[in-house]
């Protein structure tokens, strides 16, 4: 019989997803004793193992199935062109790839840059944009400190990633055009798996969907008036019925459900105005619909 072959992902080893990708790791569940320094870690209570390496070595390792598994940026993966599945968006690592140009030059418009000179760590993602809009440009690909090439003359304009705006801003220049919104996903391998790890990879995927939906919702819990118990119940949008509860006063009632956090402060005014008090908001720590 085959030896039962350990469930590998692949994430990445120093840099801005690291700590979110294994905090989302252990709030499913799965424990590893340090992580840091080591290039292969071996979960305490799976059987799964993490290959810790660049996040632009990721997309290709799980394409070849060297990882089963792997969590990498939108922009990596489509930039290296890797035939891999998305399983699921994470909800981090948001940010943008931009086209950017100095604001000392008078360039409003990606069109206008045909002929330029563009600098970026993602010339595939940049050849398709500017092949979109049927220009043909000078690609520089430069693996960082992209910002700085205009002010160089090494380039006229760039195509780097954008979050809040403010590399773009110290380094003088301008979003001109988005051509990707992009954040963490967890991606798969193509290649055939073994089914024990096939029903890992579901087992996972239900408790990722779980910890996302209880990072994004909220536990609730108000005192109103029996009677504004209709009228409450119309106003928040319950992923389930409310839990309704009888209080020491027979005129009044606890209600106690979950919502999206987005709607929270969208409903509490609505909420008071129907008589509710003590409105609570607690954090959810999981949940599974
Ligand atoms: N400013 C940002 N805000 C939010 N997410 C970002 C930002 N910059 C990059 N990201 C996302 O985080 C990923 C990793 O960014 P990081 O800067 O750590 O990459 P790196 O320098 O290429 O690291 P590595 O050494 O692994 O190659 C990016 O590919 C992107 O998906
Ligand atoms: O819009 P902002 O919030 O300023 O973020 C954008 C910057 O963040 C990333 O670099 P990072 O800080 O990860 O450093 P790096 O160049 O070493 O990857 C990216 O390459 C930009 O330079
Ligand atoms: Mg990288």
């Amino acid at each position: 019989m085959e030896p039962v072959q350990t469930l590998r992902i692949a994430i990445q080893k120093s840099g801005r997803l690291t700590e979110k990708t294994i905090t989302l790791l252990e709030n499913i569940g799965i424990r590893f004793d340090g992580y840091k320094n080591r290039l292969l870690v071996k979960a305490l209570n799976f059987d799964v193992e993490l290959l810790l390496i660049r996040d632009d070595d990721i997309p290709e390792y799980v394409q070849d199935g060297i990882c089963d598994l792997g969590v990498v940026g939108a922009n990596v993966t489509l930039e290296t062109q890797a035939d891999i599945t998305i399983l699921k968006d994470l909800d981090f690592g948001h940010c943008r790839l931009s086209i950017a140009s100095p604001v000392s030059r008078n360039i409003n418009s990606a069109k206008e840059l045909g002929g330029r000179r563009i600098a970026t760590s993602y010339p595939v993602l940049t050849r398709k944009f500017f092949d979109s809009l049927g220009l043909d440009v000078h690609i520089i690909k430069i693996s960082g400190a992209v910002e700085i090439t205009p002010r160089l003359d090494v380039a006229d304009a760039i195509c780097d990633l954008v979050s809040t705006g403010s590399t773009l801003k110290t380094n003088g220049l301008r979003e001109l055009e988005t051509i990707l919104q992009s954040q963490s996903q967890l991606i798969r391998t193509n290649k055939p798996l073994p089914q024990h790890k096939v029903d890992l990879i579901e087992k996972f995927l239900v408790r990722i969907e779980g910890q996302l939906l209880a990072e994004n919702s909220r536990y609730i819990m108000m005192n109103a008036p029996k009677e504004a118990l209709d009228t409450i119940t119309r106003i928040i949008p319950a992923l389930n019925s409310p839990t309704v509860l009888p209080l020491a006063d027979p005129s009044m009632i606890a209600i106690h459900t979950v919502i999206p956090i987005a709607k929270f402060w969208e409903v509490m005014e609505e909420l008071k105005a129907a008589g509710a008090t003590g409105i609570v908001m607690l954090p959810i720590q999981n949940m599974i619909n």
